[in-house]
């Protein structure tokens, strides 16, 4: 027991005592042990005595549990400011080459604009001066004359002689007569150098100088005429007022959506809202950090950021709340533009008008509320972007895939199922390409996904034969990239609206089986697919692929389902909710795995002939590199039909006992093995069609022969297969397989 414990004690029984002054004497030996026993909680340090033991009991369970600590415990001064985050020393855009080109480039022209703003007008303005010299120099003269005569001192002289006060009128009357003798002077004085200085520059000066004093006394005298409501120069640019963001407003703002908590902190002897930091100006907006009371979540604000507007008295795309990952769930980072983000003009994609890409390195996308460039780096990632029709997904993809076509060493196969051509300028760099929604499209988009996918085996063998000096992290390099002996370039393969051929009913499984083992396996082996759909749901996009993609963009969805099958599970619990975006939020949304952060995003805006401008300097760099492969380069893509099982399944349904079989006996069993494949194959009359049969089998040399069965004590003749002639075929067909 401490002396703390040991006072309380005492305190509580004097307390006791005098309360009851019949009260027994207690045994103050027995009550110590018996709060050393209790201290202790051991079962062995039981108290002894009943008196005692009833004293130290009642005393335990009444006490209040102390569970903070009388001093503040914590991190020392030391260790807060060892996990203090500093903060950059150059601002963000002074670091970035893009954005100082950019506030470069929009500073020489500001200026540039304001000089010529002005140089137009330089001749009004001398005309404006010169009109304004005579009342300028009358003014002069004026005051030239109040100041010699000290007149701003007479109302002074008239007040003491109101007074009547004679020492003071007296002692100012002194000083003014001082003042208007020295001044007298000075006036004589400058009205002989003046005049004799004019007359001497008028003589000696040359006529530019002369020119230029002229000038300057008409400038001079035309400032002095002016009046202060009537400047001479107008402004070159208006710069749009907009509020100040304040604490103020932004508790106004939180105070007005109705959140009980909120309206608890902000009313009579509440907490008030916490600003963990001051509001400052950060691009073209406010910042404004607010923790928010306590159980207040940033997704509560979030569900109500359209009343949170109206409550700052701003326009919706103005205002941006967001959670602030690393922090308490409550912390929320309020960013308010000067102007909605769907207003402001978007920047031009930084590879418009030239320069080369490398997919191994970040490339402009879009840019965020700031108007700060974001990067995605596409190797080593796969790309999943979707949203509700209309909301620029296309546009989204395409920006990329540009991008990858100026990186002269990427293959870029490409589909686009929707059938409106928006890719279609990609065509001249493509080694394949696709448009439209038939089934032909799906087909042949399938085929190219199984080329992909057996590329695969190719490149890791490759990756896996490489001397560990040369693939120390068994993964594509950008020097390997570059051995084109290798064959281990970049491989894009991008599918706008990739539901149509997930949810197709003939090739979904197979190319949702596929581009799932792509995204899982691809990364390393510098594989890259590009995925956009406009129907995220179950049937639409394989959930392996929802779940394994890395870098996910999402546009406006209409809930939270979609918004979780793009962005990932919990996104839309966690406030990250691509719902909150408007109709009018075109080529906006929520970027996730190119930064730690979930980021909003407008993506780069390029129009449908700077696109096409963007191809053809790609086309012409892939032509001097000699890189253009497939249908760009005039020839036939890359592209795997599926393995035909034909020979192997009817091998496997006809025992070698059966040397001969009736064709409808064969396709029987065959639809019974593979419904999806020989299900189908009936005449009109819903009977197995032996003429199915013997077409497929044509391609492999294989002919019909009649096969003679009896039935009910007849011989009945019809066409039939001989199993020797499929074994024969398959050695055929493996034969040349080996020798390929
Ligand atoms: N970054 C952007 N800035 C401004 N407008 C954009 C941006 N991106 C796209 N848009 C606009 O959005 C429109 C629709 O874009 P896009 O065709 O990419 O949408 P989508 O989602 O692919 O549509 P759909 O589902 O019908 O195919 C475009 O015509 C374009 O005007």
């Amino acid at each position: 027991m401490n002396h703390e414990d040991e006072n309380e004690l005492f305190d509580r029984l004097e307390a006791e005592m005098s309360a009851d002054s019949d009260a027994e004497v207690v045994d103050l030996e027995a009550a110590r042990s018996a709060r050393t026993g209790s201290a202790d909680r051991s079962p062995d340090s039981a108290p002894g005595g009943s008196g005692a033991e009833s004293v130290g009991e009642s005393a335990d369970e009444s006490a209040p549990v102390m569970v903070d600590l009388p001093a503040p415990v914590g991190p020392g001064r030391w260790e807060r400011l060892r996990a203090a985050k500093r903060r950059p020393v150059l601002p963000v855009w002074a670091r970035s080459k893009p954005e100082f080109v950019g506030a470069a480039g929009w500073a020489v022209g500001h200026i540039g604009h304001a000089a010529a703003f002005h140089g137009v007008r330089l001749p009004w303005y001398a005309a404006v001066l010169a009109a304004r010299a005579p009342v300028g120099c009358a003014k002069f003269v004026g005051g030239t004359l109040r100041w010699v005569t000290d007149a701003e001192g007479e109302p002074l002289r008239q007040a003491a002689a109101r007074r009547e006060n004679a020492e003071e009128y007296l002692k100012l009357s002194r000083q003014r007569d001082r003042r208007v003798r020295l001044r007298a002077i000075l006036l004589t004085l400058a009205a002989f150098v003046g005049p004799l200085l004019a007359l001497a520059l008028w003589v000696l000066a040359p006529t530019w100088m002369l020119a230029v004093a002229m000038a300057a006394a008409v400038a001079a005298f035309g400032f002095v005429g002016t009046p202060a409501d009537k400047p001479i120069v107008s402004r070159a640019v208006v710069v749009p007022e907009v509020e100040r963001l304040t604490s103020t407003i932004v508790e106004r703002a939180l105070g007005s959506l109705g959140i009980a908590e909120i309206n608890k902190a902000l009313g009579k002897g509440g907490e008030g809202i916490k600003f963990p930091a001051p509001i400052t100006r950060d691009g073209p907006g406010w910042r404004a950090d607010v923790d928010l009371p306590y159980g207040v979540t940033v997704p509560d604000i979030l569900d109500r950021r359209e009343k949170l507007a109206s409550g700052l008295r701003r326009p919706l795309g103005c205002v941006w709340p967001e959670p602030v990952p690393d922090e308490h769930a409550g912390r929320m980072m309020l960013w308010v533009g000067d102007k909605p983000l769907n207003k402001v003009k978007p920047p031009t994609w930084p590879l418009t008008n030239g320069g080369t890409a490398s997919l191994f390195k970040p490339l402009p996308f879009g840019t965020d509320q700031r108007g700060r460039n974001v990067d995605i780096t596409l190797m080593y990632d796969n790309v999943l972007i979707g949203a509700m029709p209309g909301m620029g997904k296309t546009f989204s993809l395409r920006t990329p895939l540009l991008a990858a076509a100026l990186d002269v060493l990427a293959e870029l196969l490409i589909w686009e199922l929707k059938g409106t051509g928006d890719l279609e300028g990609l065509k001249k760099v493509a080694a394949d390409y696709g448009s439209g929604p038939d089934d032909d499209t799906c087909a042949a988009a399938l085929d190219s996904i199984r080329y992909v996918h057996k590329d695969l085996e190719r490149r890791a063998k490759v990756i896996a034969s490489l001397p560990k000096d040369k693939c120390p992290e068994n993964k594509v390099t950008p020097e390997l990239a570059a051995n084109r002996s290798l064959g281990l370039h970049p491989l894009v393969l991008a599918i706008d609206e990739c539901q149509e051929l997930f949810s197709h009913p003939e090739y979904g499984k197979e190319a949702g089986a596929l581009c799932t083992a792509i995204i899982k396996r691809g990364r390393a082996l510098g594989v890259i697919l590009l995925l956009a759909t406009q129907r995220p749901d179950k049937e639409s996009l394989p959930p392996a692929i929802s779940a394994n993609v890395g870098m996910r963009f999402c546009l406006r969805v209409m809930g939270q389902i979609e918004n979780d099958m793009i962005l990932g599970t919990s996104m839309y619990k966690n406030g990250i909710r691509a719902t909150s975006f408007t109709k009018s939020d075109k080529g906006i949304g929520y970027l996730i795995g190119a930064a730690d952060d979930p980021q909003i995003v407008r993506t780069y805006y390029i129009d449908g002939p700077s696109a096409d401008a963007i191809c053809d300097r790609a086309r012409k760099a892939r032509q001097d590199a000699g890189t253009l492969t497939g249908l760009a380069a005039g020839k036939e893509p890359e592209r795997r039909p599926a393995a035909d099982t034909l020979l192997d399944d009817i091998l496997a349904v006809v025992p070698a006992g059966e040397t001969k079989v009736w064709s409808e006996t064969v396709i029987g069993r065959l639809a019974e093995l593979r419904p999806e494949l020989y299900g189908t194959w009936t005449d009109e009359t819903g009977e197995w069609d032996a003429a199915r049969l013997s077409a497929a089998l044509k391609p492999y040399g294989v002919k019909a022969v009649q096969v003679n069965r009896r039935v009910d004590g007849k011989v009945v003749n019809r066409r039939g297969i001989d199993r020797s002639h499929i074994v024969k075929a398959i050695a055929e067909r493996d034969g040349n397989r080996d020798a390929g």
